[in-house]
C-alpha cells in the first residue's frame, strides 16, 4: 500500500535566499517539466522539495533512491492470484465449470502518481542504479509507462497531466551515487542548489531549535571557519550548525568558547564532520573557539 504524504508548510523557513529559488522552480513545474535539485549534503533539497510540493498543492509521493531499488518498486508488479470459479449445473445433465485465475496487479509509487496526477518526490534518485530510472525517461517526455508484459494490466499507463516531478541529488563525486544518463537530465531542469546564505542559516536555527539570533549567529560563524580552515566544501555546515544549535537549547549549554560543555560538543560534532583528524585541525578548532566569547 502506497503512502501518499501531505507537506508541513509550517516547517520551512522562508527567506530572500529561499523564495528565489522557489519562484524559479514553480514556474517551471508549473509549465509541466520535471525539476532536478543538485548540491551537497545538508543544503536543504529534500525540505524544499517537500515545501515545492506543498506549493503545487497534490498529494505527493515519496521515493528515495537507493543500490538496490528495483524497477518493480517504482513501477509495480503482480502479487498473487485471485481466483473465480462459476460451476453452471442449471440443466443437471450438464456440469459447466469456469475456473478463471488471474494475477493480481499492485501499482508501485511513480504509476500511482502518475495515474492520479500527484506529484512524485524522488529524493537522492542518482543512488539508485541508472537502469532502474530508465522508465522514467517516457513519464517524462512521452507520458507514458511503458508496465511489464506479464502485468495483467494494458501495456502501458497515460501520465496525468497534473503528473509532477521533483527530483533532489548529490553531486556525483559522493559515495555510492551513480552517474546520470544524459536522456533523463535532458528531460529535466536541474538547479544548482549551494550552501544556503548566512541570513537563511540563522533563520532555520532560531525557528527550528530556538537560539537566538546572536548565538545562531556565532555558532554559524564557528562552522563555516572552521569548515575554511580545513577547507572541507564537501556537505554543508546547515546540519552540523542543527545538531549543536540543538543540544545547546535542550541542555542550557551556551555558545561560548569559554564552555567547556560546549567546546567538547563542538569537537564530537565538528572533526568527524569535517575534520581530518590531524592535530592541526584539532588545533585549529581549539584557536577557533578560543575567539567566541
Ligand atoms: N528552508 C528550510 N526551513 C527549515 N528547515 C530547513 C530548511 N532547509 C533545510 N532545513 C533543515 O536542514 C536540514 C538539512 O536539510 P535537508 O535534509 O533538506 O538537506 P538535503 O540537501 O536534502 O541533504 P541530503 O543531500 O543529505 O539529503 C534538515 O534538518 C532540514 O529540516
Amino acid at each position: 500500500m502506497t503512502t501518499v504524504l501531505h507537506a508541513n508548510a509550517r516547517q520551512f523557513v522562508s527567506t530572500e535566499f529561499t523564495k528565489q529559488i522557489v519562484r524559479r522552480a514553480l514556474r517551471y513545474l508549473q509549465s509541466g517539466f520535471a525539476i532536478h535539485l543538485r548540491g551537497p549534503a545538508g543544503t536543504g533539497k529534500t525540505t524544499l522539495a517537500m515545501h515545492l510540493a506543498g506549493l503545487v498543492g497534490r498529494p505527493m509521493v515519496l521515493i528515495y533512491g537507493d543500490e538496490d531499488l528495483r524497477s518493480s518498486q517504482l513501477v509495480g508488479s503482480n502479487s498473487g492470484y485471485s481466483r473465480k470459479k462459476v460451476v453452471d449445473n442449471y440443466i443437471h445433465s450438464v456440469l459447466k465449470v469456469e475456473d478463471d485465475l488471474r494475477q493480481n496487479w499492485t501499482d508501485s509509487r511513480l504509476t500511482l502518481a502518475a495515474k492520479e496526477g500527484f506529484t512524485l518526490i524522488y529524493d537522492e534518485f542518482n543512488r539508485s542504479r541508472p537502469e532502474v530510472n530508465n522508465v522514467l525517461l517516457s513519464a517524462l517526455e512521452e507520458k507514458l509507462i511503458v508496465l511489464p508484459p506479464d502485468s495483467s494490466q494494458s501495456e502501458y499507463v497515460r501520465v496525468h497531466p497534473l503528473f509532477r516531478a521533483i527530483f533532489t541529488s548529490n553531486p556525483e563525486e559522493y559515495a555510492g551515487v551513480h552517474p546520470t544518463q544524459d536522456a533523463l537530465l535532458d528531460r529535466m531542469i536541474t538547479i544548482n542548489i549551494g550552501e544556503a546564505d548566512v541570513e537563511t542559516e540563522k533563520q532555520i536555527l532560531v525557528n527550528r531549535v530556538g537560539l537566538d539570533r546572536s548565538q545562531a549567529l556565532k555558532l554559524i560563524n564557528l562552522i563555516r571557519g572552521y569548515r575554511r580552515q580545513v577547507q572541507c566544501s564537501k556537505a554543508s555546515s546547515l546540519r552540523a550548525c542543527l545538531l549543536i544549535g540543538k543540544i545547546c537549547v535542550e541542555h542550557e549549554i551556551p555558545v561560548s568558547g569559554k564552555d567547556d560543555d560546549f567546546r567538547a560538543l563542538c569537537f564530537d560534532v565538528l572533526i568527524s564532520r569535517y575534520g581530518s583528524g590531524e592535530p592541526e585541525s584539532e588545533l585549529g578548532l581549539a584557536k577557533l573557539l578560543d575567539q567566541i566569547p
